[in-house]
């Protein structure tokens, strides 16, 4: 009995002798949580227990909430302190600016760690420096408006599936929820651009690249969400490890064999490396390009996937609010419809920039109206030397499926607006989907 005390003492020197700077680490952060502006935190927990029981929904309304507090109370920033963690939010478009415009602060966050086993050392995820820089410069050519408009036939291809997908549901007057059905589109459509492959998910929901690619954005999710899952052990022994190597093989394996055959068929002259760029695809490029013969398949590979990644997702999510918004806006379908005009809305929610913030009003967004308001009130895309380049790649693409739907169906809600609301994702997804009932024009 006498001898458990000093045993005790000693594992526990031991262990702050292993993790003395992860210990460290954790109370610099809690220093840091105590000086800046924030909700009361509690001894090294911080904020952890305040998301510990909320849903995506939850957690959303609990951020915006608070956010608008500390506006009322003229702060400019907020932060959250989570073990070891703190997240920092600007709460103007200013604050927001001179984050963006650094051009030291240019590193992505932890959380982007979960990704690296299947997107590497890619554009999105590269810290800032000379790697990163001759990626990003290799990327951007692919976005410029020629290239775009050699794009515009996999859009419309798509959409047209989609439609045809959709019709169904107007003859039967049956509800849909559409956001299944816009996430696979635009799945197909970034194959067909970034790969110049046809994978046909809108016919074949349950291949496995499909499932694999859903399946590892759900994870990635679940891990950012749940603190106990981001101990490696923990992650490990309850089985997510497994399903996200799977996940990770299932989609590297993909890319890896479209890249090999793509590079046979250059090679063997099947596809000439010498038309112009703007007939080529993302992988055609990098393939073909002279600044990246020193590259490794691997890194093509990790490109490619980003914009699996990076480019389906946000763009479904992005449009499927958008048609959310236009079935609670009859009148401003109407007037789309009869316009087809250039517009672009999402959410953003400081009510001393934008009043009444749930509101779909895109004359938010004419010039007059955007007089005296900051740049950076409106940051889909991110700003600043790390800003999105697939902008105008999805703004595009989302115009080209609002004229579709929009020509061909009235879109009518079948929940009232405030029963489907953004969860907390990568991306923030529609808690209920998109439940609608679709009628022919
Ligand atoms: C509505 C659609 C989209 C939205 C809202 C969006 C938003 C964003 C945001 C906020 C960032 C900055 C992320 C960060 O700071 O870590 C970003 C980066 C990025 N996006 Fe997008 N994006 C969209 C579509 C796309 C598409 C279609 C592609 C490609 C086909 C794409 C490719 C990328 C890449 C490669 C980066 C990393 C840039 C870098 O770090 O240099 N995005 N996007």
């Amino acid at each position: 009995m006498a001898l458990i005390i000093p045993i005790l003492f000693t594992l526990f020197l031991l262990f702050i002798i292993q993790n003395y700077k992860r210990i460290s680490w954790i109370l610099k952060v809690c220093d840091y949580g105590k000086r800046l502006p924030g909700p009361p935190i509690q001894p090294i927990l911080g904020n952890t227990n305040t998301f510990v029981d909320k849903d995506g929904v939850q957690m959303i309304e609990y951020i915006v909430k608070t956010a608008n507090e500390f506006r009322e109370k003229g702060e400019k920033i907020m932060r959250f302190q989570l073990i070891g963690k703190m997240l920092v939010l600007p709460l103007d478009g200013e604050t927001a600016q001179s984050i963006l415009q650094s051009t030291t602060e240019l590193d992505k966050g932890d959380d982007y760690g979960f990704a690296r086993a299947w997107l590497g050392r890619s554009v999105l995820l590269e810290g800032y420096g000379e790697r990163w820089k001759s990626h990003r410069r290799l990327v951007t050519p692919t976005f410029h408006f020629a290239k775009l408009e050699g794009y515009l036939e996999v859009f419309n291809r798509e959409t047209k599936i989609m439609m045809e997908i959709l019709d169904e549901f107007a003859k039967s007057g049956e509800t849909v929820d559409l956001f299944p059905y816009i996430k696979r589109c635009t799945l197909d459509v970034i194959c067909g651009t970034a790969m110049g492959i046809n994978v046909d998910s809108q016919h074949n929901p349950s291949d496995p690249y499909v499932k694999a690619v859903e399946g590892f954005n759900k994870l990635s999710v679940t891990h950012a969400m749940k603190p106990h899952l981001q101990n490696d052990f923990i992650f490990w022994i309850l089985g997510y490890q497994k399903q996200k190597d799977d996940f990770v093989r299932t989609m590297k394996q993909f890319t890896g064999k479209v890249t090999a055959e793509r590079r046979a068929a250059i090679e063997s002259g099947e596809v000439d490396q010498h038309s112009s760029k703007r007939d080529m695809n993302f992988l055609d490029i990098l393939l073909c390009s002279k600044e990246t013969s020193n590259w490794s398949e691997e890194d093509i590979r990790e490109e490619v996937d980003t914009f699996m990644f990076a480019g389906h997702d946000t763009t479904a999510t992005s449009f499927s609010w958008m048609c959310w918004n236009m079935a609670h806006n009859p009148n401003i379908q109407e007037k789309v419809y009869e316009e087809l005009i250039d517009i672009f809305a999402v959410f953003h929610s400081n009510p001393n920039v934008f009043p009444n913030p749930e509101k779909f009003d895109p004359d938010r967004f004419l010039p007059e109206k955007m007089d005296g308001r900051n740049a950076y009130d409106y940051i889909p895309f991110s700003a600043g030397l790390r800003n999105c380049v697939g902008q105008k790649f999805s703004q595009l693409n989302e115009k080209v499926l609002l004229i579709h739907m929009l020509k061909n169906y009235k879109i009518e809600p079948k929940l009232a607006f405030s029963k489907t609301r953004p969860s907390l994702e990568i991306v923030s997804k529609p808690s209920n989907g998109i439940p609608v009932r679709l009628i022919r024009r």
